[in-house]
C-alpha cells in the first residue's frame, strides 16, 4: 500500500500580448519545496481600493512558470503517475483553474504544433512505449471518454453516433454496487492495441466534444471531461491479473468570484456558477477535516465518478492552472487557496490484484488430476482408459528432450499417473535399443573399413612397393 497525500502543482500560462503582467515570484527551498506569491498592491487592484493583504503566499511540490513547455510538464507530473498505473495503481491527473487558464492546452494539449501536445497524447505514446519494451506480461489496454455536463454524463466515444448535439450521445448513468463501488452504466470500454489506435479514440472523442458544442454548453468551460486508460496485465500461466485505471481530467472552469466593483472590493461575494465544482469543494474540505465520517460524494457525479481519486485508493495528482495577469490575479489566489486545501487529502493506493476465475479453475483442475493419480498410485487403483493419441505424442516429447539434455542435474516429471509413467520407460527402451543397433552397424563398418585397409597394405608389400 502507498500512503500520498494528493500532489499539487501549478501551472503559469504564457500571458497574451495585450494583458498586464500581475506581480509574482516563484523560489524553491532547499528541500525542492516551491513558493509563489502573488502580490496585490494596496492601493490600487484592477482599478479598486485593496484594503486586503498585499502578499498571498502558497506551497507546491512544482511550479511551472510562463515558459516551460508541454515535454517537461509531462516529464515531472505524468510520467511517474503513468509509471504507477503500469504498475498496476490506480492514477488520477486533473487540471483545476479558471476558463481560459491552460486546462485543456495542459491536459489535451493544443492543436498548432506537435510539440503542443499534452498530457493524454504523450501519456499514450509513454504507455505503449513501455508495454513494447516489457514481454514478462501480457497486456490490454481500453480507453473510455466520458462528458459530465450538467450533472449527466455522455459517452464520447460511442462509434455509431455523429453526434451533432450533445443530446445525441449515449446518456451514461451511475450504478453503485453494495460494495459502494461505482460503476458507469453506457460508458464504453474501447480497446486499443497501439499508440495510433488509442489517439485516433482521443481524437473521435475530441471531435465529439467539439461537434456537441450547443449555446447551453459553451466550449468546455461548463463541462467535465473525463479521459480513462484501463491497463490491465498479467503473467503467462498466471490467474492473477492486475488491473489500474489511469484518469486524466480536464475539470469545467472554476471562476467563482463575483467581482462586484461596489466599494472597492476584489475577493468578496463567493457565487458558484458551476455548481458541480461547489460539490468538489465540499468533498475536499470533508476529507481535509480530521474525525469527518461522512463524506459527501453522492451530491454530484464528478465526486462520485472521482470518488477513489478523492481520498481513496489513488495517487492523485492536481494541477492548478493560473492566469496571472492583473484582471485575473483574484480567480489565481482562490485557485491556489484551493490546491492548498487539496494537498492535505491523504490516499492510499493498493495494488490492484485480483484472480482471474476461468484461469484458476484451469489451474484447479489440474491440481486436482495429479492429487487423483498420486492417490490412485498409493492406493494402487490404476486408471485403466487408454491415453490418447496427443497425450503419447506430448509424452514422447517430453522424454526426448529429457534424454537429450546435456544437463545432469535435469529431471523427468510426468506425474503420479502409472500410464504415464510406463508409456516413458517404454520410451526409453526404444530409444536405447535404437541407440545400440545403431552404434553396433556404426562398429561393424569400421571393422570392415580396418580390415580391408589391412589386405590393401599387405597386397603391397608382396609386390614390393614397400621396403622394410
Ligand atoms: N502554457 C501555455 N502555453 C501556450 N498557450 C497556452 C498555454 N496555456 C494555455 N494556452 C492557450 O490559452 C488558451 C486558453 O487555454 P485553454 O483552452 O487550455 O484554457 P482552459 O482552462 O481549458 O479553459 P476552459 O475552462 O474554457 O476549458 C488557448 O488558446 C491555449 O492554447
Amino acid at each position: 500500500m502507498v500512503k500520498q497525500t494528493i500532489q499539487i502543482y501549478a501551472r503559469v500560462k504564457p500571458l497574451a500580448r495585450r494583458q498586464q503582467a500581475g506581480i509574482y515570484s516563484v523560489s524553491e527551498d532547499e528541500k525542492s519545496v516551491s513558493s509563489l506569491e502573488i502580490i496585490v498592491p494596496r492601493d490600487l487592484a484592477d482599478g479598486f481600493v485593496n484594503n486586503k493583504r498585499e502578499s498571498y503566499k502558497f506551497k507546491f511540490q512544482k511550479i511551472f512558470d510562463q515558459e516551460v513547455k508541454q515535454d517537461a510538464v509531462f516529464e515531472s507530473i505524468a510520467k511517474p503517475v503513468a509509471e504507477c498505473a503500469l504498475a498496476g495503481y490506480n492514477g488520477t491527473i486533473f487540471a483545476y483553474g479558471q476558463t481560459g487558464s491552460g486546462k485543456t492546452f495542459t491536459i489535451t494539449g493544443g492543436a498548432e504544433r506537435y510539440s503542443d501536445r499534452g498530457i493524454i497524447p504523450r501519456t499514450l505514446s509513454y504507455i505503449f512505449q513501455q508495454l513494447e519494451k516489457d514481454s514478462s506480461k501480457v497486456y490490454t489496454t481500453h480507453v473510455s471518454y466520458l462528458e459530465i455536463y450538467n450533472e449527466c454524463g455522455y459517452d464520447l466515444l460511442d462509434p455509431r453516433h455523429e453526434a451533432s448535439r450533445l443530446e445525441d450521445l449515449p446518456k451514461v448513468t451511475i450504478m453503485e454496487d453494495p460494495d459502494q463501488n461505482i460503476h458507469l452504466k453506457n460508458l464504453s470500454l474501447q480497446q486499443a492495441t497501439n499508440e495510433e489506435e488509442a489517439l485516433n479514440l482521443l481524437f473521435l472523442g475530441d471531435t465529439n466534444r467539439m461537434i456537441a458544442e450547443t449555446p447551453m454548453n459553451q466550449a468546455s468551460t461548463r463541462s467535465h471531461c473525463i479521459f480513462t486508460i484501463h491497463i490491465s496485465s498479467k503473467e503467462p500461466g498466471s490467474a492473477t491479473i492486475r488491473r489500474s485505471k489511469l484518469h486524466l481530467v480536464d475539470l469545467a472552469g472554476s471562476e467563482r468570484v463575483a467581482k462586484t466593483g461596489v466599494g472597492g472590493q476584489l475577493l468578496t461575494e463567493a457565487k458558484y456558477i458551476n455548481l458541480s465544482l461547489h460539490y468538489l469543494e465540499q468533498v475536499i474540505i470533508a476529507l481535509a477535516e480530521k474525525h469527518r465520517s461522512h463524506i459527501p460524494y453522492r451530491n454530484s457525479m464528478m465526486t462520485s465518478v472521482l470518488r477513489d481519486s478523492l481520498g481513496g485508493n489513488c495517487m492523485t495528482t492536481m494541477i492548478a492552472t493560473l492566469s496571472l495577469d492583473k484582471r485575473n490575479i483574484d480567480e489565481s489566489i482562490s485557485t491556489c487557496r484551493f490546491a492548498q486545501r487539496v494537498a492535505l487529502i491523504k490516499n492510499e493506493a493498493v495494488l490492484n490484484e485480483e484472480i482471474d476465475p476461468r484461469l484458476m479453475i484451469i489451474q484447479l483442475k489440474k491440481v486436482i488430476q495429479e492429487l487423483k493419480d498420486e492417490l490412485a498410485m498409493v492406493t494402487g487403483e490404476q486408471r485403466t482408459e487408454e491415453l490418447t493419441q496427443e497425450e503419447l505424442l506430448q509424452l514422447d516429447e517430453i522424454v526426448k528432450t529429457f534424454l537429450e539434455d546435456p544437463d545432469p542435474e535435469s529431471m523427468l516429471d510426468v506425474g503420479a499417473d502409472m500410464r504415464k509413467i510406463k508409456h516413458c520407460f517404454n520410451y526409453v527402451k526404444v530409444y536405447s535399443d535404437t541407440n545400440t543397433s545403431e552404434k553396433k552397424e556404426e562398429l561393424k563398418k569400421l571393422r570392415d573399413l580396418l580390415h580391408q585397409r589391412d589386405n590393401e597394405i599387405s597386397i603391397l608389400y608382396v609386390t614390393g612397393f614397400i621396403w622394410v
